[in-house]
């Protein structure tokens, strides 16, 4: 059974997690076409706490034309949909029953690279939509933290794993991808996001 409920709270947070999400053959052309668009990558110039910083990981962005999506200070533009990174969102699309039209992507070198406690900006996002996170390649652990409980939830986040944040999920947990010491093979991290348009 490689599906599995994470969290499913009475105040509407969801998140469900598909380890097999992706066959053999989608996961290797995807990761082929992410490695071989990997110098589009840069450190996001992030603002947190009033000072500016680089981000530990490598991120681009990719989606319909002229759309925009803010986070933390940052405005990326969007590089048009490559054929796997389409494909893929198409059949996620399909499961999550609603459509996608912006892509983040991190790369996470190697286990010194992390993200850090946050919860995803949601206001620009279609009401009621999922965020989605396909994983390729190192397995690495995610972690969802309770914003006041402080009850944590760790799963580790094979290749070709879909793991799909909805409901109440931002408002009342953080998650992180902590660094993992010994790690030496890269990771990619897409999260299918459905952006408000205007
Ligand atoms: O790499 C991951 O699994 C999480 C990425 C993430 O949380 C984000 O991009 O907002
Ligand atoms: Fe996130």
């Amino acid at each position: 059974m490689s599906h599995s409920k994470i969290i499913a709270d009475a105040d509407g947070a969801i998140v469900d997690y598909d380890a097999e999400f992706l066959s053999a053959g989608e996961r290797s052309a995807l990761l082929a076409e992410l490695e071989q668009v990997q110098d589009r990558f840069d450190r996001d110039r992030v603002l947190m706490y009033g000072k500016t910083i680089d981000s530990p990981r490598l991120v681009c962005a990719f989606g319909d034309d002229g759309l925009h999506y803010r986070y933390a200070g940052v405005d990326r533009t969007t590089h048009p949909w490559t054929p796997h990174l389409r494909a893929a969102r198409d059949r996620i699309a399909a499961a999550c029953g609603h459509p996608f039209n912006y892509a983040l992507v991190n790369l996470y070198r190697t286990g010194d690279d992390y993200i850090g406690w946050h919860a995803d900006k949601v206001s620009d996002l279609v009401p009621g939509s999922a965020i989605a996170s396909l994983s390729l390649g190192a397995v690495r652990p995610f972690q969802l933290r309770h914003k006041s409980t402080d009850a944590t939830h760790e799963v580790l986040l094979a290749s070709g794993s879909l793991l799909v944040m909805r409901g109440t999920c931002q408002q009342f947990y953080k998650h992180a991808l902590p660094r993992r010491r010994g790690v030496t093979e890269p990771r990619f991290n897409v999260t299918f996001r459905h952006v408000r348009a205007g």
